[in-house]
């Protein structure tokens, strides 16, 4: 089970999450986030796989922030093209595409990237485009039956354990947290996530 950790940027709390046991740890390189990463902390992540999120953004200015922030993968929230998927997976990275989700029907465009991207990441539809802290009906995700494996986000909190250990899909790879185990924008608590990585790695692996 992969635990992503998402909208980090303070160099302590990269090393602390690190040590919390985070399988992946997300930077947002969208400046109307709250969590958006101006800079690149004195401190990355070398036990974690770097994810770079970004919203829209063009190939030009992902690679040149692959380089700088030593990126595994990308994490695209808007609306990236199959074909920008494509140069992206040519030029050596990792590609997750994020699909917002409230219906069946958003599912649906999946099917055009399934076989160019590593991972898809189910998301809460919201009027922004990441970062709501709220959950989607889980159960949609059963009309899922593409192949590519996905990480579910949205609204994930401490108290969301006992709903993920009742949650299943073959294509279920990992999960993504973020606002709910904040103590202020892109600051997370790391005891707290270090406590919920323990308790579901001990129930899923
Ligand atoms: O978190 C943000 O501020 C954000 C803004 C714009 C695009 C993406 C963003 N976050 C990316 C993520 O992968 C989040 O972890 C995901 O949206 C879930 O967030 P939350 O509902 O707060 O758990």
């Amino acid at each position: 089970m992969i635990v992503k950790v998402c909208g980090m940027r303070e160099p302590e709390n990269i090393r602390a999450i690190e040590q919390a046991g985070a399988d992946w740890m997300g930077f947002i390189f969208f400046p109307h986030s709250a969590r958006y990463v101006t800079h690149c902390p004195e401190y990355l992540p070398e036990q974690c796989r770097r994810v770079g999120v970004f919203v829209n953004e063009s190939t030009e200015n992902i690679l040149l922030k692959a380089q700088e922030f030593g990126l595994h993968y990308i994490q695209l929230h808007g609306r990236e093209t199959p074909e920008q998927c494509r140069k992206l997976k040519t030029a050596g990275l990792g590609i997750v595409k994020v699909f917002s989700i409230a219906r069946e029907s958003d599912l649906r465009p999946v099917g055009c990237y399934e076989g160019i991207c590593d991972y898809f990441l189910f998301d809460t539809a919201c009027s922004g485009y990441g970062g709501s802290g709220k959950t989607f009906h889980w159960d949609i995700l059963q009309a899922y039956q593409a192949k590519t494996p996905f990480l579910l986000s949205g609204g994930l909190r401490p108290g969301s354990l006992s709903s993920l250990l009742q949650f299943k899909h073959e294509q279920w790879a990992g999960i993504d947290l973020n606002s709910g185990f904040e103590t202020a924008p892109g600051l997370k608590d790391s005891a707290a996530v270090h406590t919920f990585i323990n308790q579901l790695k001990q129930k899923i692996q």
